[in-house]
């Protein structure tokens, strides 16, 4: 069952509203309407992608995956990427999700790692869990930190299973600006980005610098690790 709420904070966004879609899964969808907050974040993300960032490209080098359809830096150090972007796109939407989350308010932040990842209109990721290198499997299965994913740039359809794998798959169609927050008992949940929409999806005011397909942003308590016991994946992360 889906219930709304909103909640008012003193920074730029007057009124954060989200959806609770589950209990730790919450989808944020008050940051789609303003688009020079969202062009500040994809500015920053397309310097980076290109090479461009040094706060990003200049620390060191990072690990990336890249695909005709797919570019990734898996592991940017949480403390490289913009701080003012890191209050206004994680710390400020997180806290007003606790307020209205009982469950996201008892998980501990552990934020560490920056994901970025361009899809083309072609862009897909297969079925996985958001594991973290370096953890046991007893360790993995016990995770609840929030995972915070940024939508930006044409629409997708990010789908999801509660209990498991062989479990029913639910989709949401996401947007420029969207937030997705899953944590407690949704951090380990079945996930794919299953479809991303073409060029005329995101909002004409946006500017990708020429981009076609969408940018993703997750800050996160670790850096991904391939999940092998899924059958039959096809994972672009692989
Ligand atoms: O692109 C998305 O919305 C989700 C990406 C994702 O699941 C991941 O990078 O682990
Ligand atoms: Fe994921």
């Amino acid at each position: 069952m889906i219930s709304s709420a909103s909640s008012s904070s003193n920074m730029e966004q007057e009124s954060i509203s989200f959806k609770v879609i589950l209990d730790g899964l919450i989808l944020i969808t008050s940051y789609r309407e303003d688009y020079d907050f969202q062009q500040e974040l994809i500015d920053y993300c397309i310097r980076a992608l290109k090479g461009e960032e040094n706060s990003i490209n200049g620390v060191e080098e990072l690990p990336s995956l890249e695909t005709p359809f797919f570019k990734c830096f898996l592991d940017i150090p949480f403390e490289s990427f913009r701080e003012d972007l890191i209050d206004k796109w994680c710390h400020t939407p997180l806290a007003a999700a606790k307020d209205a989350s009982p469950i996201l308010k008892q998980c501990e932040d552990k934020f560490k790692i920056v994901q970025l990842c361009y899809y083309t209109t072609k862009g897909k990721l297969g079925w996985h869990r958001d594991r973290i290198s370096g953890l046991t499997e007893e360790e993995q299965a016990q995770l609840t930190s929030p995972v915070v994913s940024i939508s930006l740039g044409n629409d997708c359809i990010f789908s999801y299973k509660v209990n498991g794998y062989k479990d029913v798959e639910h989709d949401l169609h996401l947007k420029s600006g969207d937030i997705l927050i899953f944590s407690g008992p949704q951090r380990m949940m079945w996930h794919t980005v299953k479809k991303v929409f073409c060029n005329d999806t995101r909002p004409k005011t946006l500017n990708m610098r020429g981009l076609e397909g969408r940018i993703n942003v997750t800050f996160r308590e670790g850096t991904y690790y391939p999940d092998n016991s899924s059958p039959n994946v096809s994972n672009t992360l692989q």
